[in-house]
């Protein structure tokens, strides 16, 4: 009987590792790409269509379920999971970055966080015990603890100060649940911004407090590329090597192998879902701009190398053409495709890994798409 939280490594290659992380929802091969599924739904597709494109776990949110419908409401009716027919693993955010980025007038304390919802301004207030309730009410497979993601360009003295903040709510966080409880797993949050001693700090503390994983906050919040990696270089490698490490919001395809090369197992991004909105499509052989004139009659599949349901029926041509007219299946085939690319990237990565091939994966997709990918 598997037990929620185990964490198995079968192949590392330099610092990548390939491993299997247990939940109640069953197992996770890693390194792993998550489709994000904000409110409870990952935008333009079903959960058949991700079972069909093999993605094995989605993200769901705190502040956006807690605010509507509410996560009270979503635990009469039996948790996320029968709610939206997903029964494979979710992990939820705590929803502290959420308040920072998307709402206004918040007051923040050692209590907690004091925010307006950005649907009708009403007042509202997370505690650390709160955020892991309503994750609790979710049933989601991983919470992550309530944190404080400072800003691009915080100064070091807020910065230093906060993650010690940070470390408290975690600590609280971790004391109204027991490890395991419901089968469900706690990961704590390193914060720090872009100082590396302050992320040793932030980790240093936080391994004093068990928690089943550990993710990597406050990137990709603006910085650079450069900044990113340099955090994430110094970081990656410092975490437990026993435990699934995940990079929050992460990313381009580049970012995704330079996090995995920096010893990352867990990555979630809007860009797929977001960009397929906007017409920008990730194929093997770099980026295409559906839009452009040059597809008007182009019969060819969007991407020659892909299996996905979009690329094996449907024809450049006929997905700029639903592109230009606005039509809502354009939101569909883009987002299926482009959720397919994430999921396959992730699984060519798992099997270089295996197979100590992992460098040049990175070198063949650096060549298609530069060192970052932006
Ligand atoms: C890359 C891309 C396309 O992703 C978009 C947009 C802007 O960046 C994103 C993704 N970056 C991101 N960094 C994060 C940091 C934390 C964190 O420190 N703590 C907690 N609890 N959750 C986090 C979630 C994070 N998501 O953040 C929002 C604002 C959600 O939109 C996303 O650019
Ligand atoms: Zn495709």
């Amino acid at each position: 009987m598997p037990v929620p939280g185990r964490f198995t490594i079968h192949a590392r290659d330099g610092k990548a590792r390939r491993a299997t992380l247990h939940t109640a929802h069953g197992e996770i091969q890693t390194p792993v790409f998550m489709p994000v599924g904000t409110q409870g739904s990952v935008k333009a597709v079903g959960p058949d269509d991700l079972l069909q494109a093999g993605s094995q776990i989605i993200l769901g949110n705190t502040y956006h379920l807690y605010l509507r419908p509410g996560d009270e409401l979503v635990a009469r009716r039996g948790g996320l999971h029968r709610f939206m027919s997903w029964d494979k693993p979710i992990l939820t955010d705590s929803g502290g970055f959420q308040v920072f980025s998307l709402s206004t007038i918040r007051k923040i304390s050692e209590k907690g966080v004091e925010f307006r919802s950005y649907l009708d301004g009403s007042k509202h207030f997370f505690s650390p015990e709160k955020a892991i309730s309503i994750q609790q009410n979710l049933g989601s497979d991983i919470m992550m603890v309530l944190d404080e993601c400072v800003g691009y360009g915080a100064d070091r003295e807020y910065t230093a100060r906060s993650l010690e903040r940070t470390t408290r709510w975690a600590r609280r966080c971790r004391e109204v649940h027991t490890p395991g409880a419901d089968g469900q797993l706690m990961f704590g949050i390193i914060q720090g911004g872009f100082h590396e001693d302050l992320r040793e700090e932030s980790l240093g503390q936080l391994l004093e407090i068990p928690f089943e994983g550990y993710a990597i906050g406050g990137l990709s919040v603006g910085e650079s590329t450069e900044d990113m990696y340099r955090i994430l270089n110094h970081i990656g490698p410092r975490m437990p090597e026993e435990k699934p490490r995940y990079l929050m919001g992460v990313g381009t395809p580049m970012d995704i192998l330079e996090g995995i090369e920096s010893g990352v197992d867990m990555f979630d991004c809007v860009l797929p879902t977001r960009n397929a909105r906007n017409g920008t499509l990730f194929t093997s052989q770099g980026k295409v701009n559906i839009k452009r004139a040059e597809f008007r009659e182009d019969d060819g599949p969007l991407d020659p190398n892909c299996q996905c349901y979009t690329c094996r029926n449907f024809s450049r041509a006929y997905l700029r053409h639903l592109y230009t007219a606005r039509e809502i299946l354009s939101y569909r085939l883009n987002s299926l495709h482009n959720i397919a690319f994430f999921l396959e990237l992730a699984r060519q990565a798992r099997e270089a890994i295996e197979g100590g091939r992992f460098a040049e994966l990175k070198a063949h997709y650096q060549g298609i798409y530069g060192t970052d990918g932006r």
